[in-house]
């Protein structure tokens, strides 16, 4: 062994061995650096690396076997065939190759071993086709078993080099290792096949071609500079890799914080990176997923070039099954140096959820929760419409609560809120599944009924409505007192557009009320013309005053035991431009429910207290009050005033009440009417007998008159109730010191008979029609003697 090192080692020029050695160290080294390196980028620049890697090593094994050839010297012209030697490159760089994709099979538990071999394998070959390119004057032999065993040493501690690069961790001993062990395979090859080589002197002709030594120079500057480029390109390409680590590691932690969910998409769609948000999003992680299996309700095209720059809201499937409202917005971006798209994504419950507040708000009730009139409409359309294509019917039911007002009135506000609130309940147990209940608004419910033959099916769910109300509430329980009125219509009959059906069903249900306090009434056409009617009395109500069509009329008032004129009452009267003269209960209601009675009662007081003031005769005059005129406040005031601006005395004015204004608001009308009486007015109860008739109004206040009904008066000849009636209420007033005057007397027999019961005062046709003033200038101009022949 020692005498083969030695012989070795004289056959050989040390420089050029050294620098043979240098740069397979070098080559090993940069083979050894790609190999690492390929295994960190992308798949699809892999193949370049491990291609380089081959060249790199197989351009090493090469070079170091050249110089290495270039170091031997026996004292022979050496001649290389070209041919050969590029044969024999190939063959380094091609078995580098195969050994190098063997070794990267890593998961083949002999991947490490077989690529060692293999590059063993490599090496022996390149050196025997090198061998074989050398021409010399003597043929060469060889000991096998020493070529034998500087192959299978050779080979193993290339295997060996392979292993410890696969397996140590700490990159100085990787390197150096691997670095070493492969130089000393390379070398082991090498110089052990050199020694089994012997060569006989002069036995062949003498070489063509000689290399000189300067082209060793030169062949090993062009290996360290091919090996050089590809370790530089190497190391920075490791350099802009770790670079582009740290940066996305950056941009991961920063992501990470955002609110939003951020996806990267390569080219084809499928999640390269992610940020945390969209795995919470999602439930689930989403590196490798394609788009369209997160977001499957967006179109493709919002991910291909053609790229929209508003984002648009789509749903978010999620693992556990739920759909997370988004939005979304794709961004073209480069992720480590590749062209990308970033989907930002934006959880959008919380919005939706405040919009869904917002649009509840916006259609229900706060107190009760129910449906309100906006909502209400929408379901009456689509009840109509679905109904419609049915053939079947629609019932829209308008529920009113009687005696709401009150509660408010006497219980206050929170208690009238949960009289709603409770009686929305007890509807409700009255309703089946495919009704809506609504609140309209104050104490006025609807209801939608869409099922059921109608209009028996309306009929039966008003009645238990009102039984349920009645049942709740009705005389006093629950310390209230409330009943329902409610109007019906039904669709188609009544009308198929939901606006005219309502219409209809709130005819039908003033008409409800109207009949009397827990009642329904259907729709019914003549309604329709009756309301008509009104809405057109209403409207040219309006005008009337300020056209003038408006007038009073007078009606005389005459002591019954004198049968002098004591007064008049003054009664107003519409001269209608088409209609003609238009009787006050015609109006006056119109007025009262519109408000107009305010500045017609006003225009009524100011007119009746001028006229009389210019009479010679200090007459009296009685001035109907409407009970709506009390709620309005002011009255005392507007009195005050009036008899201030006209100059009447208080003393000539009546003013008439009848006894429903003293229903509302009782203490606040009690006061307004001590105020008045105060001034010296006088205040008579008209129309007694016909309303409460209660006594407690009599005893509550101090009235002046007592104005007995025309109904009884004109009765009493052939009624004997009627008579009955009208002396108790005479025999009342002597019982309380008050005059009562009989209104409606029309014959002489009425006269004589009130004369009998004493009554104070007669009014009536017999004495004289209501006339305008022009008609009784004798009363109010001359003298009193005249006045009294009216009636006597
Ligand atoms: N059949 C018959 N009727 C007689 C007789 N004597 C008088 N009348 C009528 O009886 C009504 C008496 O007026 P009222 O009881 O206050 O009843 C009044 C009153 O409640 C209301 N009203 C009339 N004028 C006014 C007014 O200026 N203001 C207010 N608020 N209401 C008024 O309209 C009601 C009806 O008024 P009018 O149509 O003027 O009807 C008047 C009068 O024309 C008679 O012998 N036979």
């Amino acid at each position: 062994m020692t005498a083969l090192v030695r012989n070795l080692a004289s056959h050989h020029d040390a420089t050029l061995v050294t620098i043979a050695i240098l740069v397979c160290l070098f080559g090993g080294y940069t083979l050894f650096a790609i190999a690492d390196h390929s295994s960190r980028v992308p798949a699809n620049r892999r193949v370049l690396w491990l291609g380089m890697g081959a060249v790199a090593g197989g351009v090493t094994i090469w070079a170091t076997h050249f110089i290495a050839m270039l170091a031997y010297r026996n004292g022979m012209p050496v001649a290389y065939s070209a041919k050969l030697t590029a044969v024999s490159v190939v063959v380094a760089i091609a078995g580098t190759m195969l050994s190098v994709l063997i070794g990267r099979t890593m998961v083949i538990a002999w991947a490490k071993p077989a690529a060692g071999l293999a590059l063993g394998a490599t090496i022996s070959t390149m050196h025997f086709i090198g061998m074989s390119a050398m021409s010399t004057a003597s043929p060469m032999q060889y000991d096998h078993r020493i070529v034998a065993w500087s192959i299978v040493l050779g080979t193993l501690l290339t295997t060996l080099a392979i292993a410890a690069f696969g397996f140590l961790r700490r990159p100085v001993a990787r390197y150096l290792s691997a670095t070493l062990l492969f130089t000393a395979g390379v070398g082991t090859i090498h110089f052990g096949s050199m020694a089994a080589m012997q060569m006989h002197d002069h036995a062949g002709p003498a070489v063509s071609q000689s290399v000189p030594s300067l082209l060793a120079i030169a062949i090993t500057f062009g290996v360290i500079v091919v090996i050089g480029i590809a370790l530089g390109g190497a190391r920075i390409a490791a350099h802009d890799m770790r670079r582009d680590a740290d940066e996305s590691e950056r941009m991961r932690s920063l992501a990470n914080l955002s609110l939003e969910g951020l996806i990267v998409l390569d080219e084809a769609g499928i999640v390269i990176d992610a940020n945390k948000r969209i795995d919470r999003f999602l439930g689930r992680p989403v590196i490798g997923l394609h788009i369209q299996e997160i977001l499957p309700n967006v179109h493709p095209a919002m991910f291909t070039d053609d790229l929209r720059s508003e984002p648009v809201e789509s749903e978010l499937p999620r693992a556990d099954g739920s759909r997370l409202p988004v939005e979304v917005l794709v961004h073209r971006t480069t992720h480590l140096r590749r062209a990308a798209l970033v989907v930002v994504v934006r959880d959008l419950s919380e919005r939706v959820e405040a919009q869904r507040r917002v649009l509840h708000v916006a259609r229900h009730d706060p107190l009760t929760g129910l449906p309100n009139r906006l909502l209400f409409m929408e379901r009456l359309e689509s009840a109509v419409a679905r109904t419609a294509r049915t053939h079947g019917k629609t019932a829209l039911l308008y529920i009113d609560l009687d005696g709401f007002k009150s509660v408010n009135d006497v219980f206050g506000h929170t208690k009238g809120d949960q009289v709603l609130i409770g009686t929305a309940s007890l509807i409700e147990t009255t309703l089946r599944s495919g009704d809506t209940l609504a609140r309209l608004g104050g104490d006025e419910f609807a209801i939608v009924q869409s099922d059921g033959d109608q209009p028996e099916a309306a009929e039966r769910l008003a009645r238990r409505i009102i039984t349920e109300i009645e049942r709740g509430y009705g005389n006093g329980r629950g310390d209230v007192s409330l009943g329902a009125s409610i109007g019906i219509a039904i669709a188609p009959d009544d009308s198929s557009e939901p606006a005219v059906l309502v219409r209809h069903a709130d005819i039908a249900l003033y008409k409800a009320k109207e009949a009397g306090r827990g009642t329904y009434r259907f729709f019914e056409s003549a309604m329709d013309e009756a309301l008509q009617e009104r809405h057109s009395i209403e409207a040219d109500m309006r005008n009337a005053l300020a056209a003038g069509e408006i007038f009073l009329v007078y009606q005389p008032q005459m002591n019954a035991d004198t049968g002098e004129i004591t007064g008049f009452e003054a009664l107003v009267r519409w001269n209608h431009p088409e209609r003609g003269i238009i009787p006050p209960d015609a109006f006056i209601p119109v007025a009262e429910q519109s408000g107009f009675i305010v500045p017609l009662g006003a225009w009524i007081l100011r007119e009746a207290c001028r006229e009389a003031a210019s009479w010679a005769r200090p007459l009296n005059i009685a001035v109907n009050l409407s009970p709506v005129q009390f709620q309005q406040g002011a009255l005392r005031k507007r009195v005050e005033t009036t008899l201030i601006d006209t100059g009447l005395a208080p003393e000539r004015l009546e003013l008439e009440i009848t006894e429903t204004a003293l229903l509302r608001d009782r203490d606040a009308t009690i006061a307004t009417l001590n105020e008045l009486k105060s001034m010296g007015i006088r205040i008579a109860m008209d129309d007694f007998g016909t309303g409460y008739s209660s006594l407690s109004n009599l005893q509550s206040f101090p009235f002046d008159k007592i104005k007995v009904d025309r109904s009884f008066v004109s009765t009493i000849e052939e009624d004997e109730k009627a008579a009955s009636i009208v002396k108790a209420v005479i025999s009342l007033g002597h019982s309380l010191s008050l005059p009562i005057v009989a209104e409606g007397v029309e014959s002489a027999e009425q006269l004589a008979m009130l004369r009998v019961e004493r009554c104070t005062e007669i009014q009536g046709y017999l004495i004289g029609r209501p006339l305008p003033i022009s008609a009784f200038r004798h009363l109010i101009d001359s003298d009193a003697s005249e006045a009294g022949s009216v009636a006597a």
